[in-house]
Parts: structure tokens; sequence; C-alpha cells
């Protein structure tokens, strides 16, 4: 998505760095984020004319807050898991360490390649073939047109979907989607990658296999940064583990010290 090698916001902004001389392998900073969404309530009639006699005065949708002050640091190398029950605003941060959603107050600032799965199909045109998707994707994700045309066969044989390479990708099913997306996300060497819970639609032996390429990236000093309610793979691939409640950091530790109290057993 982003290919710097100073810390910066999506805005393109250099973000200072908390402290100095050691924070140079910070990858991810986020320094008191903040994410409202407005959350809805279906109205009266009676309440909408009086609220508008009134002069449409005072609120009638609600904002709460998705993430709360939330601050962390991850430097290079780190695998990070973001845990929490269904709706504690993981993959609203995941968005914004990627850049695709800003916060409303604070910062996320990050350095390097960043590259992420986020949602299957994000980032697909639905009417382009998987060919023309993989050099669309590619793109996007910061590849130059010369990288692509390299490592286009290698992309291909990992998603193993050569037979449906020129088939719109409007026909192709969700795992399909999922299979030439890792493949192209993996092949632009992000220095940071982040992987929301969309393994779940691989199958066994994909899954597996992109796994294996998710360690290999952590052993060779790459950043991982995940989502996902499946405790064990996540104790399997990460380090850390930072526990969110309603919004709200709880625990930022060992990632079994996470799981524990994610599960109740501490
Ligand atoms: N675009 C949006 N508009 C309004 N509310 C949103 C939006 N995105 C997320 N939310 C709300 O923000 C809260 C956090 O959502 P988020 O998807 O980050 O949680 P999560 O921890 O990833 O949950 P899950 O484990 O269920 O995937 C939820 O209450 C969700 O309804």
């Amino acid at each position: 998505m982003k290919s710097q090698n100073r810390l910066t916001t999506p805005s393109g902004a250099s973000a200072a760095s908390p402290g100095a001389g050691s924070d140079d392998d910070l990858v991810i900073v986020a320094k008191n984020v903040t994410k409202k969404f407005v959350l809805r309530h279906t109205r009266s009639m009676k309440e909408a004319f009086v609220w508008l006699v009134k002069g449409r005065r005072g609120d009638l949708s609600e904002r709460f807050k998705a993430l709360d002050d939330v601050s962390f640091d991850v430097r290079q190398g780190e695998s990070v898991a973001l845990l929490g029950l269904n709706g504690s605003g993981k993959s609203t941060l995941l968005k914004l360490i990627s850049g695709v959603m800003r916060p409303d107050e604070g910062d996320v600032a990050t350095r390097g390649r960043v590259a992420g799965l986020i949602e299957v199909g994000a980032g697909f045109h639905p009417d382009l073939t998987g060919r023309d998707n993989v050099y669309l994707n590619g793109a996007i994700l910061g590849m130059t047109q010369q990288e692509i045309e390299d490592k286009f066969d290698d992309i291909v044989a990992f998603s193993e979907i050569e037979q449906f390479i020129d088939t719109e990708v409007k026909f192709y099913s969700s795992g399909m989607y999922l299979r030439l997306a890792f493949a192209v996300a993996i092949h632009t060497t992000p220095d940071v990658f982040l992987v929301d819970e969309i393994l779940a639609v691989g199958d066994e032996p994909f899954q597996k296999k992109c796994m294996e390429r998710i360690s290999e990236m952590v052993d060779q000093g790459r950043t991982l940064v995940v989502v996902s309610h499946e405790l064990d793979k996540v104790a399997q691939l990460c380090d850390r583990g930072i526990l969110l409640e309603h919004g709200r950091k709880v625990l930022d530790g060992p990632v079994e010290n996470a799981i524990k109290r994610l599960r109740g057993e501490d």
C-alpha cells in the first residue's frame, strides 16, 4: 500500500518517533488512537418531528468509540496478534495501520512497504480477469510493472488457479479470491504484513501453505500483525499479543498471556 523508509502517517507527513536512536527499528507507532462510528437508532416519526420543530437541535444519532485512546509501538521483526472478542475493534485497528481508514484522534505512522489481506477481494475489480487483477492489485500494493511481470508466474503458481486466471474474478469463489489476493500480497515482499481473519475461507492445504509462508516472512525479519479468533494458530505465529476490550487496550505482552486472559484462564 505504501513504501517509504521513514515513519509516516497516511497523509505522507513525517511522524516524530517517541524517542531517539534505538527507535530506528520502529515500523508502526500508534499514539492515542480513537476511532468513532455512528451508532444508528430507529427513531419514531414523533421523535423525528419533535427534533425537526426544535430546529434540529441535539443529535438523532449517537457516536461510540470503536477504538479508545489506543497506543503501542511495533518494532521490525515482531509478530503481533490483535486479540479480543467480537466487536472489540481489532479489524478497525488493522485498517488504521493499513491506511484505508483514518483515526478521529491520535496518529498511526508506519515505515516501509505495508501490504495486507484485510477484506477478501478488496482491491480487485470484479469485471477484470484474474490476470488483469494481479497487475492492478500489484500496482496498488506498490509494485512496478516490471516487478509484477517478473513475479507473475510465481504468483499464479502459488495461487494454484492457473486454469481460471483469464476468467473474470466476479465468477471466482471466495477461496479463489483469497488465493489470488494472498499470492499477490506475499510477492510484494512487504516490510509489514497485515492479515485479518480471511485465511479462514481458504481450504486446509492452502491455509497450511499460507501459514508456512507467513512464518518464513517472520523468520526473514519482516513484521506481522494478525487478527484472528483461531487462538492456537495465533500462538504458533505470534510472539506478542495486544488484547482489546470495547476498543481499549487492556493487555500488551507475550501472546500466551493475552490468550489466557481472553479465555478467562488467569
Ligand atoms: N464502517 C463502520 N461503520 C460503523 N460501525 C463500524 C464500522 N466498522 C466497524 N464498526 C463497529 O466498530 C466496532 C468494532 O468493529 P471491528 O470490526 O473493529 O471489531 P472486531 O474486533 O474486528 O470484531 P470481530 O471479531 O467480530 O471481527 C463494532 O461495534 C462494529 O460494529
